[in-house]
């Protein structure tokens, strides 16, 4: 799992790990340089047009310095594009600029007359993570002009201009890639900034995830390769008991649909046994859309302790009998998933925030986070109100949306890269509380729960997505949640 280091920290870092490794800065400066030149040549093999790397004077123009002679040296028509004298430039920017290729056309900003083209490619190497202030000037002028044309445009760490750690102030590079170094910069993950990151690609420069934890400030981002190690393994002797009772609370009149969807992914995503508790007069409809699961009537109702898990909400109406509601709360002392109206009960009465049992796992989308959490004015206090919300209520606080976020009672966040903007349909967070509620069910603790849950429904809607774009709908990601097992080696 990758730690998720702030800007200021990352200085601390390669000193650390140059010091660690008796090697030089410049040893690190090549690594990064290295490891861009390789994606480079994996994502763009056939290239027509030419590179040109615009140059800050940091460390993360430095880079692109280096960029400049691997592209050279392989063949590549490169410009380079200054904007300070090299003496006024960090000095592995300048021990760089000595090893430069003559091949290499340098000139500064100043002179260079923006004739860029559609096949040409932009390497954006102004700023890095050593931001510390709003652009303007020269970089500022040379931003807005590259922002009016059109051509590949790939930033190196970050976009210039956007704050690792923070909101952007003005403007910034707009890129169609960033290809950020080590671990994805915080305010990478912020929606504000998705105008400008495009596609966010981290790569590996050498320095091992177990010395970056010594830094780690208690974020993560979860990715592909970490998702196994909080599944639980079954066995051959296992029995349907071991793949978990659960129960599914909601349904009301005109939105059993969501209780359809709920109920069929927990099932598709491994549960032994599915009750539904919806509303009288849609019985009917549930039997016949998903034969495998039960309605529950009042004996299961009152034996609620007999189920491993239990999922509240989706489709739920917010008509629902508070008391009954709270009755439930109280009388369950395991956790539980809670979603939809589920949470929207609970932002009308907040005092009954109280009740839910300690461990649960929320499920908001950004609105109703709002309802519950009040009014953020972005992202990043949005994360820190997740974060004081999870530990106040001590619950796993799951906030959907790119890059969904896990916050543990314990003040951990975990971000989510799986997962696609076409995902973004009706029905497709009920799936996800069918999944939670699946795998809690299963006897995973509820930090596990939610981080499969979450990393698979992603994942299933990239399947999803590879036939269908925009026209997924929620029954297609269903449809694709077995084959996420295949895909990642789940037994
Ligand atoms: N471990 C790694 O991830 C490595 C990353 N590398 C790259 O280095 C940069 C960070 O370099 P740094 O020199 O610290 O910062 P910058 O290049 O972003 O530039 C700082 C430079 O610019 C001045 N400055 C800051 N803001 C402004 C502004 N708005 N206007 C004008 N000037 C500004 C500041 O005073 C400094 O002089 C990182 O992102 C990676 O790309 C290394 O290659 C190796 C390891
Ligand atoms: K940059």
């Amino acid at each position: 799992m990758l730690s998720i280091i702030s800007g200021d920290k990352v200085k601390l870092l390669d000193a650390a790990f140059i010091k660690a490794r008796q090697m030089r800065s410049l040893d690190l400066m090549e690594n990064a340089a290295k490891a861009f030149f390789v994606w480079f040549e994996r994502m763009f093999s056939a290239i027509q047009g030419e590179i040109f790397i615009f140059s800050g004077p940091g460390n993360n123009g430095g880079d692109g310095v280096a960029i400049a002679r691997l592209l050279a040296e392989s063949g590549k028509s490169v410009k380079l594009i200054f904007f300070q004298d090299k003496e006024q430039c960090s000095p592995d920017y300048q021990a760089n600029f000595e090893r430069l290729p003559s091949k290499v056309k340098v000139l500064s900003v100043l002179d260079f007359d923006f004739q860029i083209t559609e096949n040409d490619f932009v390497l954006d190497c102004i700023f890095g993570v050593g931001i510390n202030r709003p652009i303007e000037g020269v970089y500022l002028e040379a931003v807005n002009k590259l922002n009016h044309i059109s051509c590949h445009k790939i930033s190196v760490d970050i976009p210039s201009g956007i704050p690792s750690d923070n909101i952007l102030q003005g403007e910034a590079f707009k890129a169609e890639h960033t290809l950020t170094f080590q671990f994805p910069k915080f305010s990478l993950l912020f929606p504000e900034h998705a105008e400008y990151t495009g596609r966010i690609h981290v790569v590996d420069i050498g320095i091992p995830d177990e010395f970056i934890l010594n830094f780690n400030e208690g974020k993560f981002f979860l990715r592909r390769e970490d998702i196994s190690r909080f599944h639980k393994k079954f066995h051959a002797f296992s029995h349907k008991g071991d793949f978990g009772r659960i129960m599914l609370f909601g349904g009301s009149v005109g939105k059993v649909g969501a209780m359809v969807l709920s109920s069929k992914a927990a099932l598709r995503t491994g549960s032994g046994l599915v009750h539904v508790q919806i509303a009288e007069s849609e019985r009917a409809i549930i039997q016949t859309a998903v034969p495998e699961v039960m309605v529950a009537g009042a004996q299961e109702i009152k034996k609620l302790k007999s189920f491993d898990a239990l999922g509240i909400g989706p489709g739920w109406g917010t008509e629902v009998d508070l008391a009954f509601y709270c009755s439930l709360l109280k009388r369950y002392h395991k956790p539980l998933v809670i979603d939809a109206d589920g949470l929207n009960l609970l932002a009308k009465k907040p005092e009954n925030l109280k009740y839910v049992p300690k461990g649960s796992v929320l499920t908001p989308h950004l609105k109703e986070f709002q309802r519950l959490a009040g009014e953020a004015k972005d992202h990043k206090e949005r994360l820190e109100k997740a974060r004081s919300f999870a530990r106040e209520h001590g619950v796993y606080l799951v906030l959907k949306g790119a890059f969904t976020s896990i916050s543990t009672p314990q003040g951990e966040q975990f971000f989510n890269s799986s997962g696609n903007q076409y995902m973004a349909t009706a029905g497709s967070g009920d799936v996800l509380t069918g999944m939670i509620t699946s795998f809690l069910g299963q006897g995973y603790p509820p930090l596990n729960a939610a981080i499969c849950g979450v990393f698979h429904h992603g994942l299933a809607g990239e399947m999803a997505a590879l036939k269908k774009r925009r026209g997924v709908i929620a029954s297609d990601i269903i449809e694709c949640v077995p084959g996420t097992f295949v895909e990642l080696n789940i037994e």
